[in-house]
């Protein structure tokens, strides 16, 4: 039998993407683990960081799947879950294959090394997308090899380089996402328009990222927050962008404690930050355009409102196409 090794990437490829802006300072990191006839066992991804990475999720999952022993449900912290498999695999994992987004760490950080509990499983095949471009965590493919396991690399490399890039990003400098909310008609005015899930989905993000900016007139009209509270979070520093800087003081926005608000009229504050939203329509879209990354489009299932993006000729690659309760979600990059 012919293996397709791509699906099963793709598989841990696309859980991964639902956790993407949500790992910072980690990346978004899915895995797969197959059964020896080729059944799925796990299908999992890192959801944040300090909690299990995406290999020990889906060892989890897979040992529940194959012994049915609950015990293991009730565990949530990597070292829980690395001590309680090392004690009871019993060699179930003989003969799986495990699939990775990226490679598994090398190294002891917030959480145990992954390499190492792959090797005392005794997993059969390891196929890894890309390698991990953190020095600290790098090598786990090297130390796997050397432990007898055969490793692929480059499995799905493009779609795993995309799911990765926004992390190679914030090591290197900072990584900028422009995320709106839409109807179909593509109008972005008018209140709430996406759904309360999607609008959670947005604080968690907003609870990770360091800068959320957001364009003066929206503050005028909008008159809005922006802090975490769906998901009871820490509110980010806001750049205001604003040339005339005059704003109604008494908002919300300007009350939420420990955080900074900055108006200026231009983007140089961003050399300072990591990880930055950019919330916008329009306008900001096409101030933002040369330093934007990835886009981030939540599509609610309504026609409505009056203004949006209109006389805008760009054009988009889909990196992800998700769905958050009834909205769209899609991760995109501008096609240059
Ligand atoms: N559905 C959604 O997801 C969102 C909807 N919106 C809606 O869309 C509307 C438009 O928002 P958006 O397009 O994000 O932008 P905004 O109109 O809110 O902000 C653009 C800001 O850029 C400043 N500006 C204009 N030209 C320049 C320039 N050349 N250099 C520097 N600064 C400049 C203006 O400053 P000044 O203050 O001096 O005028 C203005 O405040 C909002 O009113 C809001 O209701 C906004 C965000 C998200
Ligand atoms: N309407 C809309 C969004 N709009 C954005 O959120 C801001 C309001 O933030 P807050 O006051 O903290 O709730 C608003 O000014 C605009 O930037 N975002 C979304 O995810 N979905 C939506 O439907």
């Amino acid at each position: 039998m012919v293996t397709d090794h791509s699906f099963y990437m793709n598989l841990a490829v696309e859980e991964a993407w639902k956790y993407q802006g949500l790992t910072y300072p980690n990346p978004a990191v899915g895995c797969t683990l197959r059964g020896e006839h080729g059944e799925i066992l796990a299908v999992e991804a890192h959801h944040k960081a300090g909690e299990p990475h995406a290999e020990v999720n889906a060892l989890k999952s897979a040992y529940y799947k194959l012994t049915q022993n609950k015990e293991i449900l009730q565990l949530f912290t990597s070292e829980q879950i690395h001590t309680f498999l090392l004690k009871n695999h019993n060699n179930i994992f003989k003969n799986c294959s495990l699939y990775s987004t990226l490679e598994p760490c090398s190294h002891v950080g917030k959480t145990p090394s992954c390499a190492n509990l792959i090797a005392q499983l005794g997993i059969k095949n390891l196929y890894i997308g890309v390698e991990d471009s953190n020095e600290t965590a790098a090598n786990g493919n090297a130390l796997l090899v050397q432990s007898g396991l055969h490793v692929r690399l480059h499995v799905s490399k493009e779609k795993c380089e995309d799911l990765l890039f926004p992390f190679q990003k914030f090591l290197k400098e900072r990584f900028v996402f422009f995320k709106w909310a839409q109807r179909l008609n593509g109008t972005t005015d008018g209140g709430i328009i996406s759904s309360e899930a999607s609008r959670k989905n947005v604080h968690a993000m907003r609870n990770v990222c360091d800068l959320l900016v957001i364009g003066g007139n929206t503050v005028r009209c909008d008159r809005p927050t922006l802090d975490a509270r769906l998901v009871n979070g820490k509110a980010p520093d806001i750049l205001i962008l604003s040339r005339q800087k005059e704003f109604d003081r008494s908002i919300p926005l300007f009350q939420v404690p420990n955080r900074k608000v900055i108006i200026e009229s231009d983007f140089s504050l961003l050399k300072n930050y990591k990880n930055i939203m950019i919330e916008g329509s329009a306008k900001m879209y096409e101030l933002s355009r040369d330093i934007v990354d990835y886009y981030l489009c939540y599509l609610a299932p309504a026609f409505g409102g009056e203004e949006g993006f209109k006389n805008i000729e760009d054009k988009f690659e889909i990196l992800n196409a998700g769905k958050e309760a009834e909205d769209i979600i899609l991760w995109m990059k501008r096609r240059i």
